[in-house]
C-alpha cells in the first residue's frame, strides 16, 4: 500500500522568537507541492516556542514536542505532559532521539515507556533509533536497532500512532549522509522486523531517514521503496526545507 510521505523538522535547541516566526512565515507562504500527493509535515521547535508556532502556523502542518513525560500532570519539575501538549493542539512528539539517549542518558526502557504512554493517550510519536559509528564498523547496525525495536515492542504500543525515524548517529549534523543503499538496507531490515508485529503494521508504518538530509540528497533517498520520508535537523531551519518537503516522487 502507498504510505503517505512524511517530513519532520527537528529544530533541536535552536531558534529565537523572531527566527522561528520567520520559519513559520516562510512555511505559511510556501507552495506545498499539489501536483503530487502532499507530504504530511510536522515541525518541532523547542518547548518554549510550541504554542506560538501552533498559533501562527498553517493548519495543514502539525507541531511536535521534542520530548514528553510518561505520567499524568503532577509533581514532575521540568517535564511536560501529554495532556498539556494536546491541550495546546500539539499532536506529535519526538521520542528516543540519539541526543536524548546519549547526552541525557535515556535508556531503551525509558524511551519505550514514554512511547507507550504517549501513544495510549493519543499523541503521535516520531520514534528514533540508530547506531553509532563504532557499532556500524563492528557490523552491529541491525542488532543495535533490533534491540531498540524489541524494547518498544515489549510495551505493546499503539503502532498506528508511531512513525519510525532511522537516524545513524554518525550521519547526524556531520554532513556525512548515509548512502542511499546503506539507508535502504536498514529501512528494509526495519520493515522486515515490523512484519513480526503484523503484516498490517509492516505495510502501514512510515520509516523516515534522518542524518544530514538536505535539498540535494533528498530526491535520491526518497525514491527508495522503504524510505517514507525524512526527519530533518539543520536544514529544517532554512528556507530550503520546503524543497525537502516537495522532493518526493
Ligand atoms: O538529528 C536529526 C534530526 O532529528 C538530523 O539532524 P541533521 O539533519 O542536522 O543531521
Amino acid at each position: 500500500m502507498a504510505r503517505k510521505f512524511f517530513v519532520g523538522g527537528n529544530f533541536k535547541m535552536n531558534g529565537t522568537l523572531s527566527s522561528i516566526k520567520e520559519i513559520v512565515d516562510n512555511l505559511n507562504k510556501s507552495e506545498l507541492d499539489s501536483n503530487r500527493d502532499i507530504a504530511e509535515v510536522v515541525i518541532s521547535p523547542p518547548s518554549l516556542y510550541l504554542l506560538p508556532t501552533r498559533e501562527h502556523l498553517r493548519k495543514e502542518i502539525e507541531v511536535a514536542a521534542q520530548n514528553v513525560f510518561d505520567k499524568p500532570n503532577g509533581a514532575f519539575t521540568g517535564e511536560i505532559s501529554v495532556s498539556q501538549l494536546k491541550d495546546s493542539n500539539i499532536t506529535w512528539t519526538i521520542l528516543g532521539h540519539s541526543e536524548r539517549r546519549t547526552i541525557l542518558g535515556e535508556s531503551d526502557e525509558v524511551v519505550s515507556t514514554k512511547t507507550k504512554y504517549a501513544t495510549d493517550n493519543g499523541l503521535g510519536v516520531i520514534w528514533c533509533c540508530g547506531e553509532s559509528l563504532e557499532e556500524r564498523e563492528a557490523g552491529n547496525t541491525i542488532s543495535v536497532i533490533t534491540k531498540q525495536l524489541d524494547s518498544l515492542k515489549s510495551k505493546n504500543p499503539d503502532w498506528a500512532k508511531i512513525v519510525i525515524a532511522y537516524e545513524p548517529i554518525w550521519a547526524i549534523g556531520t554532513g556525512k549522509v548515509a548512502t542511499t543503499q546503506q539507508a535502504q538496507d536498514v529501512h528494509k531490515a526495519i520493515r522486515d522486523w515490523l512484519k513480526g508485529v503484523s503484516d498490517k503494521v509492516s505495510d502501514e508504518t512510515r520509516v523516515l531517514y534522518g542524518g544530514s538530509v538536505n535539498e540535494s540528497n533528498c530526491g535520491e533517498l526518497s525514491k527508495q521503496p522503504d524510505i517514507d520520508g525524512f526527519l530533518v535537523g539543520g536544514a529544517s531551519l532554512k528556507p530550503a526545507f520546503v524543497k525537502i518537503i516537495n522532493c518526493h516522487q
